[in-house]
């Protein structure tokens, strides 16, 4: 049987994961694709660090030219991370007519559009499928499930640590560090997980996905993005005791034909499927004018479910080779696109607030809502200590405008400190 020769950048989590699934899973892939694949070398940072994976017959390098200019290597697979330096190798790769996979969406959603031109100029595939909640196979869907449809939302849980982190706050009291390392220990954060606590992480994928679903381009300036680092585990259960609970969620939908894209720690009733989507697994809900709301869910980090992801790329490379066919877009939606104003995007509020001495003080903040006509839902108010109470207050439907005024409002008060600010998700709790 044909080989196809492929390399490989990265022997990470997910780079060990590639090199198991396509050991284990050889006659499978033969089967469908009449090509066996061969991961013939690897590129690395540390080419002497122990790794727990079988490397017999690759060669392991930390040159980048050694894949470049092997003239057998027809796939590389790029899973090392970083934007810059993956950038430039990806080029040099796609000018020498290597097709391309890639895990890395700080890439994809930063320079993809750039990346995909050149792949088309060089009769090369790029594909990203695992860079959207790890093992979903959420991005085809969209391109050959979807086609037909128009879609009016996206949104998901679309990072699986700060969704682990906030599982283990809510469900085991563990505390947020803690549950930072073990989300690192199980190869689910970043190498760096700054990005993923500040919903960041989330925010490219938003990015991807907004691209692929609308068919319009937006950058991280145009996406309000929230993390988690600051959520209070009193929030965490009081939200429960409304009925809710506090997922990162990403939501991109079109308001009047305009896209309105944001990430943040959002109240979702715990009767929705979402609030039930726990540690490391993601899910993505997709509404389509014509099928209504479909939900995708699985694990969105680690090691196989993410190699996974990136073994269904090669097979599409592979079958493109085998048929002639290499060189179309992954995604070939695209239209022009406005973001939505702040006027235009409403939701209901949980606001989370530390009162210094109360009397009077729930006067003012009634005061600030009521000039600009927005209004409460609930207000509950608990004990910190002599001098202080956490005031927590639900709001009706405001405009992003509307809440900035009243957190702006809010700022001004010396007694008065904000701890929180979520969307609510509308719906039974
Ligand atoms: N982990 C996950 O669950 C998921 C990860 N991803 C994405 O996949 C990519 C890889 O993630 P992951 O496997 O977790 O990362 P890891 O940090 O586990 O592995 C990164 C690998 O890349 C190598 N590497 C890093 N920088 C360089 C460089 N400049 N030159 C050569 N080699 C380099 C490292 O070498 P060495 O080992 O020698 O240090 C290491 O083998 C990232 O883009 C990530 O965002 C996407 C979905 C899920
Ligand atoms: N760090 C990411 C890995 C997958 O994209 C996450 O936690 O979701």
């Amino acid at each position: 049987m044909q080989a196809i020769n492929i390399g490989i950048l990265g022997l990470g989590t997910v780079g060990s994961g590639v090199i198991k699934l396509i050991k284990d899973h050889q006659k499978k892939i033969s089967g469908i694709t009449g090509r066996q694949l061969v991961i013939k070398r690897a590129v690395v940072h540390n080419p002497d660090k122990k790794r727990n994976v079988d490397l017999s017959g690759i060669t392991v390098t930390t040159d980048i030219n050694d894949l470049i200019n092997d003239p057998d290597i027809q796939i590389v697979v790029e899973v090392m991370g970083t934007v810059e330096i993956a950038k430039d190798y990806i080029e040099r790769l796609l000018r020498a007519g290597k097709h391309i996979i890639t895990a890395n969406k700080d890439l994809i959603a930063i320079h993809g559009s750039q990346l995909a031109e050149l792949a088309d100029k060089n009769h090369c595939d790029l594909f990203y499928e695992a860079s959207v909640a790890g093992g979903i196979p959420i991005l085809r869907t969209i391109v050959s499930s979807f086609a037909a449809d128009r879609i009016i939302e996206v949104k998901g849980i679309v990072n699986g640590t700060t969704n682990y982190i906030l599982t283990q706050m809510s469900q085991n009291n563990v505390s947020f560090n803690e549950a930072l390392k073990s989300a690192q220990k199980l190869g689910f954060a970043e190498a760096d997980p700054t990005n993923d606590v500040a919903g960041i992480d989330a925010a490219y994928k938003m990015i991807i996905l907004t691209q692929f679903a609308f068919g319009m381009n937006v950058t991280l300036t145009d996406i309000k993005t929230t993390g988690i680092q600051k959520i209070e585990l009193a929030d965490i259960k009081q939200a429960e005791e409304l009925g809710y609970k506090i997922k990162l969620l990403g939501i991109a939908k079109l308001i009047d034909k305009r896209i309105s894209v944001s990430v943040g720690p959002v109240l979702i009733p715990a009767s929705q499927p979402l609030a039930a989507v726990q540690n490391e697994n993601n899910a993505v809900l997709v509404t389509g004018a014509a099928v209504g709301e479909t939900m995708f869910y699985g694990p969105g980090a680690g090691e196989l479910p993410t190699a996974n992801s990136v073994l269904s790329d090669i097979i599409a490379v592979t079958k493109d080779i085998v048929m002639k066919t290499t060189g179309s877009r992954f995604n070939e939606f695209s239209q022009e696109g406005k973001t939505a104003s702040k006027e235009n995007v409403f939701y209901p509020y949980y606001i989370s607030l530390k009162v210094k001495d109360r009397p009077g003080q729930m006067l003012k903040i009634t005061r600030i809502m009521s000039e600009i006509n927005a209004s409460f839902h609930l207000i509950i108010q608990t004990e910190l200590d002599e001098e202080n109470a956490r005031v927590v207050m639900t709001t009706h439907q405001v405009s992003e405008s509307q809440l900035d005024a009243i957190l702006n409002g809010i700022s001004k008060l010396k007694e008065i400190s904000v701890i929180a600010a979520y969307k609510i998700l509308p719906g039974q709790q």
